[in-house]
């Protein structure tokens, strides 16, 4: 029998996933495995029998990564799962930036009481009108999941996209629009993109990317979409300039005290994941990838480990070892399992940074004392036998 817990409310059509050999605990220490979205765990406490944390979502920020590595605990995420939610977001954040739909909205709330709402609405329309997105020069930052969806839809759009990665994946980079323009150097963006929509990982590389100097090469009627996270903005920056009109608007997902209510601010609170169909995607993949991490040992989409995938075991049994990525690692384990007869039938040893994770099927059980020797073993942060 596993144990989960859930960190933030999950989708029940993921949890509809787990088999009668998982029950759900409600608190973290009782926990083999953990389904969260936003909720930060920088600061909780990680169990030591907690082996798994599936991010049911994309960004991982609100996780330790290398804490979790360091205690043996696989963190997975739901790569592009959300990531159509997102792109219909920022569509919206486009036209709310590029027309006052928000403005003729409150007006229309604040006139309800006008029996001659119709006609007088005919004479203050001209307030709210604006520009239309197609045909303007539209900057992706980050061309993953998300930045892909955004950066094809608005070409069919009629938009010109422009379009930077410089670590953009093969898979990415074949599902691309043919007519996003590759730009190599950020600032081409900064400086001719009428609308910029960043798509990147909060990262230490990444954070405050779009500072006070790339705001200030933006044209005055340039608005910038955060569908991200905050920290990728310098936002002080970003609200000194939207105050000077040196920019036209900052859409933002995160609220947060600089931004909302700040002059060309529209802000949204996190709801680009929020919709019926990202929620049910994240859920299924994260609980589909606990469960064959639990069951098989193959870690797929893992953020802080390598993945590994053997499928299911077909031998007598099968050892996964997380353990540090250094040399000499896979020698100590075919030693010991070999001075106790034990017969390696298959194995994949993959790394990643850091870490990296043996996955070894064997043609006889395993004994408490092969897995005492291989724990001892310095490197080794977690074994476990899965059969
Ligand atoms: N608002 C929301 O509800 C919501 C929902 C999903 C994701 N997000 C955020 O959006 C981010 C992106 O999500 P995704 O699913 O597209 O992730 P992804 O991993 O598929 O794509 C991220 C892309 O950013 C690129 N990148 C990394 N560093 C870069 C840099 N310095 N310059 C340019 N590109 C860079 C990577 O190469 C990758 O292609 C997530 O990390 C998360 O923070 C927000
Ligand atoms: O990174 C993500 O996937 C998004 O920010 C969604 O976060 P949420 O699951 O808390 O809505």
């Amino acid at each position: 029998m596993y144990q989960y817990t859930c960190l933030n409310p999950i989708a029940g059509v993921g949890l509809d996933l787990f088999s009668d050999e998982y029950k759900k605990v409600d608190d973290l220490k009782d926990a083999q495995a953990a389904l969260v979205r936003s909720a930060a765990m920088h600061d909780l406490d990680l169990p030591d029998d907690l082996l798994a944390v599936a991010r049911a979502g994309a960004g991982v920020n609100n996780i330790p990564l290398d804490k979790c590595a360091e205690k043996g605990i696989v963190v997975f995420n739901t790569p592009g799962a959300n990531a159509n939610g997102v792109k219909e977001l920022v569509f919206a954040g486009m036209l709310y930036a590029s027309r006052d739909i928000v403005g003729g909205i409150d007006w229309c709330l604040a006139n309800q009481s006008d029996e001659n709402i119709a006609k007088t609405a005919e004479k203050q329309k001209k307030n709210f009108a604006g520009t239309e997105i197609s045909g303007k020069k539209l900057g992706v930052i980050g061309l993953g999941a998300i930045g892909v969806l955004v950066a094809n839809a608005a070409v069919h759009m009629g938009m010109d996209v422009y379009g930077y990665d410089p670590y953009i994946s093969v898979n990415a980079a074949w599902n691309l629009s043919r007519s996003v323009k590759h730009i190599s150097n950020v600032e081409d963006i900064y400086k001719e993109c009428d609308i910029i929509t960043i798509h990147v990982p909060l990262l230490d590389s990444t954070k405050k990317m779009i500072n006070a100097d790339a705001i200030a090469m933006m044209k005055p009627t340039a608005i910038v979409l955060n569908f991200a996270r905050d920290l990728l903005v310098d936002e002080e920056a970003m609200v000194d300039a939207l105050a000077a009109g040196k920019i036209k608007k900052y859409v933002s997902d995160f609220p947060n005290t600089t931004t909302v209510g700040a002059k060309g601010c529209i802000v949204t609170p996190h709801l680009g994941a929020s919709t019926a169909e990202s929620e049910d995607n994240c859920a299924i993949m994260a609980v589909r990838e606990i469960r064959d991490y639990m069951e098989n040992g193959n870690i797929v989409h893992s953020v802080n480990f390598p993945d590994c995938n053997m499928g299911a075991c077909l031998t007598a049994g099968r050892i996964g070892i997380l353990h540090k990525n250094v040399k000499g690692m896979i020698s100590q384990y075919s030693t010991i399992l070999g001075d106790a007869d034990i017969n390696v039938a298959d194995m994949t040893n993959k790394g990643k940074g850091d870490y990296a994770y043996a996955l070894i099927d064997v043609d006889s059980p395993v004994t408490e004392e092969v897995v005492n020797q291989l724990k001892a073993i310095d490197g080794v942060l977690r074994v476990r036998v899965i059969k």
